[in-house]
């Protein structure tokens, strides 16, 4: 049934110290995820195996072999997603950032997804796509508008990479996504054993091809060289520890608290606690953040006051506690949206009556 359409597996002499890692790739259709696997065959060792219900493309970086499920991204696609998610590792979601129309339905979804128990605690990475059109959301604006904070409600690690997938191929700048991958990979890591615990406590089948190990097989210490000891806390049943619902902390990764108005920045959540003291010294700014201000007419406020501390002239600002998330650039695309805005507005209404947090 599984049709390998290409095999350029290098040999390597460290192949059994390579860690065995699942991700799955999803979004909404058309939002750009077949390119995005197209760029990691091009730019990473892979190969890649496929039949009528998903796209397994397996690739080298660094010292992981990731096995990477593309599942389309259709309602009937969408039906698809929840049998793989026990075995996935990690889950790259990809948006289509100029798609205003959708991005109702992109939360929804992400809402969705990020409540089922299969993925709860599993880092995310979210590829805010097609920055290269005009009208694309600033990582900022999609913050807002998803209202990330909110629904990466658990111990997810999330991170948001702006990036564009085309622009990328075109240019062969794989910079963004590799890295957001890299992250990934790192926070797969960082978890692991407590990803173990959970698939050990999740019954699900997904298919396999005969070349690709069972989940068990990855967690078993030899296929996954990390030392693996499972503590009895480890051990404990899943639900009420790691699936608490949590406030988050939004961080700028490596950034700190300071924003470029012209960059695009990636952004990480992170959990209270798994926040370094100096991510968030001050600790008032966290503490803002956290606060519940994403009432309706806020949202859509104009931001207040950005200050540029220093007198360099070096176009870098110091934003105000309360407006951590806003840019000067995205201030002035806020300022102009019209049809767009009045639809999304409505949508916030929809959600303020069906979202509890
Ligand atoms: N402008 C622009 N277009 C893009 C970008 N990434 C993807 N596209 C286009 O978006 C369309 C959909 O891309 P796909 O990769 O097929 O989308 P998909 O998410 O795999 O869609 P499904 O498989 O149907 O779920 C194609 O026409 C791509 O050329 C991007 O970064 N910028
Ligand atoms: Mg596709």
């Amino acid at each position: 049934m599984f049709k390998l359409l290409s095999s350029c597996w290098p040999r390597v002499n460290t192949e059994e110290t390579r860690r065995n890692v699942t991700i799955i790739i999803i979004g909404l259709e058309n939002s750009g995820k077949t390119v995005f696997m197209e760029t990691f065959h091009r730019v990473l060792p892979s190969k890649i195996e496929s039949c009528m219900k998903y796209k397994l493309t397996t690739v080298l970086l660094d010292e992981y072999e990731v096995s990477i499920y593309d599942l389309n991204g259709d309602m009937k696609g969408r039906e698809i997603w929840p049998n793989y998610y026990a075995q996935a590792h990690g889950l790259v979601f990809v948006l289509d950032s100029s798609d205003l129309g959708r991005m109702q339905e992109v939360k929804i979804t992400l809402t969705h997804l990020l409540s089922d128990a299969r993925v709860a605690g599993k880092p995310i990475l979210l590829l805010a796509n097609k920055q290269d059109k005009k009208n694309a959301l600033l990582p900022c604006d999609i913050i807002k508008y998803l209202f990330l904070e909110r629904i990466v409600n658990n111990k997810s690690m999330c991170r948001l990479e702006p990036c564009s997938a085309i622009q990328n191929l075109q240019r062969r700048d794989h910079q963004p996504v590799i890295e957001g991958l890299r992250w990934l990979l790192a926070a797969i890591q960082n978890k692991q054993e407590e990803l173990c615990a959970l698939q050990q406590s999740l019954t699900w089948s997904i298919p396999t091809s005969k070349n690709t190990t069972g989940f068990e097989e990855r967690c078993a210490p030899d296929s996954f060289p990390i030392n693996i000891e499972m503590s009895e806390e480890k051990e404990q049943p899943l639900g009420q520890h790691s699936m608490e619902a949590r406030p988050l902390k939004p961080i700028l990764q490596k950034e700190g608290l300071r924003l470029r108005p012209k960059k695009n920045v990636s952004v990480t959540f992170a959990l209270d606690e798994s926040m370094e003291e100096d991510e968030c010294s001050g600790n008032s700014e966290a503490q803002i953040i956290t606060e519940p201000h994403y009432n309706h007419s806020a949202d859509f406020q104009p931001p207040a006051t950005y200050t540029d501390d220093d007198d360099d002239d070096d176009d870098e600002y110091y934003i105000d506690d309360d407006n951590l998330f806003e840019e000067p650039s995205a201030k002035k695309r806020m300022a102009t949206w019209h049809e767009e805005e009045m639809m999304l507005e409505d949508a916030y209404e929809d959600i303020f009556e069906t979202c509890e947090y």
